[in-house]
C-alpha cells in the first residue's frame, strides 16, 4: 500500500447479537512494526482482532491487508493471506502433544527445521513437553504453544491478544526476543496487550482504543514519555508499572 500500511481498517462496525460492539473504527498497522493496541477492559481489542479475522463479520466499514479487500472473506482465507492469530484462550488441542499441535499448524505438516530450532530456543519447554498433551501444560507453557503454532511458518502478519498473561517474566522476556526476531523476518505484528510496562519498550506504534472506537494513535515513545497522556488515555498514575 501506498501509506506503508499493511492493515487497514476503515470505519469498521461490529455488531455480536443485539450489541453495537466496534463503532467505526480506522486503524492502520505499518508494515513491518509492531503496534500495541492498548484500552481497558470492554473496550473492543479482542473483537477488533477478531473482525479483522473475519471471526465476527463486520457489518460496515472495510478492512484491507496487502493491497486487498478482506472485509468479507472467509477465516481461512484470511489466513492463507498471511495472517496469524493468537486468541486470548489460545484454541490448543488438549487431546493432541505439543508436536501434534504443531504439526497442525505447519503447511503440508512438515517442519523446517531452522526455524523449529528457533523456535525451542525461545521456548525450551515446548522442546521439553514435546511429546506431551496440551492439555497438561500450565498455563504459560500453553501459552508459548499457541504463539509458537502462529510463529512455525512464515506469516506477514501476526495478531496477538494478551499474551504476557500468566507468563513468567524470564518467558515474558523471550516474547520479547521472539518479537525482534519476528520484526527482523518481515513480519508485522499487531499485539492487544493490558500489560503497559512490558509493551513501553517494545512497540513503535500504539493505537488506544475506547467504547469501540480507536480514540489516540501515534508513536509508543511519545506515549512512553507523556505521563499525563497515559493518565488521560490509560488511567495510569505516575509512577505505575503497569
Ligand atoms: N460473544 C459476545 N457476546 C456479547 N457481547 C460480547 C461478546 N464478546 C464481547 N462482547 C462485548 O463486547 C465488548 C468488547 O469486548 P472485547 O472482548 O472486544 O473487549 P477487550 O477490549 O478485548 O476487553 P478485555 O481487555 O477485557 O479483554 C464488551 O462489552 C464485551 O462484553
Amino acid at each position: 500500500m501506498s501509506d506503508g500500511s499493511l492493515l487497514r481498517l476503515e470505519g469498521v462496525h461490529t455488531h455480536i447479537g443485539e450489541y453495537h460492539i466496534l463503532q467505526g473504527v480506522d486503524l492502520a498497522v505499518p508494515r513491518g512494526a509492531l503496534t500495541v493496541l492498548l484500552g481497558r477492559n470492554g473496550a473492543g481489542k479482542s473483537t477488533t482482532l477478531r473482525t479483522i479475522m473475519g471471526l465476527w463479520q463486520a457489518s460496515r466499514g472495510r478492512t484491507t491487508f496487502a493491497g486487498r479487500e478482506i472485509t468479507s472473506a472467509s477465516t481461512p482465507e484470511i489466513a492463507r493471506a498471511g495472517i496469524a492469530f493468537v486468541p486470548e484462550d489460545m484454541g490448543i488441542f488438549s487431546g493432541l502433544t505439543v508436536q501434534e499441535n504443531l504439526r497442525l499448524a505447519a503447511i503440508a505438516g512438515r517442519f523446517d527445521s531452522a526455524r523449529l530450532d528457533w523456535i525451542f530456543g525461545l521456548f525450551p519447554a515446548l522442546k521439553r513437553f514435546w511429546l506431551r498433551p496440551g492439555g497438561l501444560l500450565s498455563g504459560g507453557q500453553k501459552q508459548m504453544l499457541a504463539i509458537a503454532r502462529a510463529i512455525v511458518e512464515p506469516r506477514q502478519l501476526l495478531l496477538i491478544d494478551e499474551p504476557t498473561k500468566g507468563l513468567a517474566p524470564a518467558i515474558v522476556d523471550n516474547l520479547a526476543q521472539a518479537f525482534e526476531d519476528l520484526k527482523a523476518r518481515d513480519t508485522t505484528i499487531l499485539l492487544v496487550e493490558q500489560n503497559f510496562h512490558f509493551v513501553r519498550g517494545l512497540g513503535e506504534h500504539v493505537a488506544v482504543m475506547d467504547d469501540g472506537r480507536i480514540v489516540h494513535t501515534g508513536a509508543m515513545a511519545a506515549l512512553s514519555a507523556d505521563e499525563a497522556l497515559q493518565a488521560r488515555l490509560l488511567g495510569l498514575h505516575a509512577g505505575a508499572v503497569h
